[in-house]
């Protein structure tokens, strides 16, 4: 089983999409183990963004990611981390396919609603740099035996 951290970002927030996003997730059979509102610091934001540091969009993506609430989430599931990247869609919207959450509701790149972890490795880092460890809910999913073999 994989953890992935997945995080609604302040226009998703603001356009009142938490739960249609995270409907498609729990949908899916992926199990919630946490999720907050809560306002990213600027600290945990240039942590989270560190390997966009030399890019030239990285000032409006700390600004915007710190400008208001955020959604944070760990899910749980088999090979949760690429099943959640193409539930999520490409990074550019306008390469994001109909039926992923960008290419049904985002429009520009630098508002595409929602970050998903790449790997397993910045899904641990994203977690720990979000959530204490005490904040993730150990459970057991009641419909595991008719998700996996
Ligand atoms: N060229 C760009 N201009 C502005 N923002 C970008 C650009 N490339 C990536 N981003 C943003 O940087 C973010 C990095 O994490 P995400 O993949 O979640 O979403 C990405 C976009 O929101």
């Amino acid at each position: 089983m994989e953890k992935t951290f997945l995080m609604v970002k302040p226009d998703g927030v603001q356009r009142g999409l938490i739960g249609e996003i995270v409907t498609r997730f729990e949908k899916k059979g992926l199990k919630l183990l946490a999720g907050k509102i809560m306002v990213v610091t600027e600290e945990q934001a240039k942590t989270h963004y560190i390997e966009h540091e030399s890019k030239p969009f990285f000032g409006s993506l700390i600004s915007y990611i710190t400008s208001g609430p955020v959604f944070a989430m760990v899910w749980e599931g088999k090979d949760s981390v690429a099943l959640t990247r193409s539930m999520i869609g490409a990074t550019k919207p306008t390469d994001a396919a109909p039926g992923t959450i960008r290419g049904d509701y985002a429009v520009e790149m630098s508002r595409n609603l929602i970050h998903g972890s790449d790997s397993v490795e910045s899904a641990e880092r994203e977690i720990a740099n979000m959530f204490k460890a005490d904040e993730l809910v150990s459970y057991e999913q009641a419909t595991a035996k008719w998700l996996y073999e």
